[in-house]
């Protein structure tokens, strides 16, 4: 929780100059109670007396070992995409089996590490992947589902839809013989069993209608796939997506509505076809973790163009991305100018070399001063998680705060870390 004492901004009781004090800036910062209360929100919202619920954290959002064992403290699912997501989860001790497992184009080595140590369940994106997945050996029942491709489109920046009929993702719905063979293809393998599908739509989705479109996608998907194999799939997984509050312009769905609305549809289409499903699951990554993440940075140099005057920050693109990328709004305040009137417009820019480096175009703020700390709001998705080492800026430090504590979770790089990795000389 914020507050404001004194002209200064707090967050989870901690003063936000003391922790750009201590820990350097820029620095990710999460209210851990935020987290907490997001996760508790989901697992309210999430409760069916008629299907067993799922809630699957989607860990690209921002993980680390500790927003790990968070999630697992809630009892919370793990969503990984890759070997090294699946590594960080196992080293945080994550229960394996309750890690799902996604991906496009996962490797043979993370198919191997998967089964190795014991992933619960597999969503298998593509025939070829089905393929080689049944060819290897499987010591334990493990769950398959296929990631189909719903053909709905969400309205969200063209980067973030991932349902669009020429998706990388996904085998699209309509190719049913083709579902039917993968299926055949997995249950050769005699510890995999072939449990159901996986839709996800997209990010940043506020209209609920594009979630009623998904669900009834699916309904009429799995009414044609249970007439052609003769046979009910009783898990559906549909994705994550549900949108954060960036600016007063982002209106969406509560938490608390996110569950009963998704369960409806599925009860409506589970009555309507007559499909069996037994578990539904959801895969929120943004909603949980975003509006709990703020961004320090201390800022620099200012400067006045002919249209425009910035103000300089010590990070920029390298730690949030976002802004450059999908052109995506944030809003930032003077961490200790919190009631001083926002006289200014300021373009707030970071320091890498490219001048779409833009954290805020303009940001309405009390005059700045070199060293005032800037605070950025709601970063905690996809900032840290798509942090580069662009002009070699080292990946900032992230810091939990509750109650008036802080805690180091993950260190800043040190410059030794830039070159760690060097392996040796030109030939
Ligand atoms: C398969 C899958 N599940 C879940 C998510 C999480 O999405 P979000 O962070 O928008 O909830 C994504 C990302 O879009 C995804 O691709
Ligand atoms: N990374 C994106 C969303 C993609 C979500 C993963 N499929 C963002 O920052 O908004």
């Amino acid at each position: 929780m914020e507050e404001i004492k004194n002209n200064a901004l707090y967050i989870g009781g901690v003063r936000a100059q003391d922790l750009a004090d201590q820990y350097g800036t820029p620095l990710y910062v999460y209210d851990q109670g935020v987290l907490e209360n997001k996760l508790e929100q989901f697992i309210r919202s999430f409760r069916s007396d008629r299907f067993k619920t799922t809630i699957v954290y989607a860990s690209k959002a921002f993980l680390c070992t500790a927003m790990a064992r968070l999630a697992d403290r809630y009892g919370i699912d793990l969503d990984v995409v890759s070997g090294e997501e699946l590594y960080v989860a196992r080293q945080a001790g994550f229960p394996m089996e309750r890690i799902v497992f996604h991906g496009n184009n996962k490797t043979l080595d993370e198919l191997k590490a998967a089964l190795e140590y014991g992933v619960g369940t597999i969503i298998v994106d593509n025939a070829q992947e089905a393929r080689r997945l049944a060819s290897l050996p499987v010591s334990k029942p493990t769950t398959v589902l296929l990631r189909v491709n719903p053909g709905v489109e969400a309205h969200t920046h063209e980067y973030i839809v991932t349902a669009h009929v020429d998706s990388k993702f996904g085998v699209l719905k309509d190719e049913t013989d083709a579902i039917a063979a993968i299926i055949d293809c997995v249950e050769a393998n005699p510890n995999l069993r072939f449990q159901g599908f996986h839709a996800h739509i997209g990010s940043q989705i506020f209209d609920r209608n594009a979630f009623k479109a998904e669900i009834e996608t699916m309904g009429r998907f799995l009414a044609g796939m249970k007439q052609k194999t003769g046979r009910v799939f009783p898990i559906l997984d549909l994705g994550g997506g549900f949108a954060a509050t960036y600016t007063s312009e982002d209106a969406p769905i509560p938490v608390k509505e996110v569950g009963p609305f998704i369960l409806e549809q599925c009860a409506a289409i589970d009555d309507e076809y007559d499909l069996g499903l037994e578990r539904i699951l959801i895969e929120p990554g943004r909603s949980i973790v975003a509006e709990a993440g703020y961004t320090l940075y201390r800022a620099g140099y200012t400067k006045t163009t002919p249209h425009k005057r910035y103000v300089f920050v010590d990070g920029g693109m390298s730690d949030n991305i976002r802004p450059a990328l999908y052109q995506a709004k944030y809003r930032a305040e003077a961490a200790e100018k919190m009631n001083e009137e926002k006289t200014e417009t300021y373009c707030i820019a970071g320091k890498c070399c490219e001048s779409g480096d833009i954290v805020i175009e303009n940001a309405a703020l009390p005059p700045i001063e070199t060293d005032d700390i800037l605070v950025v709001y709601t970063t905690g998705a996809y900032g840290y998680s798509m942090a580069s080492n662009y002009n070699l800026l080292r990946i900032p430090a992230v810091v939990f705060v509750k109650d008036g504590r802080s805690s180091l979770v993950v260190r800043r790089q040190t410059l030794e870390d830039l070159v760690a990795r060097d392996a040796g000389d030109a030939l």
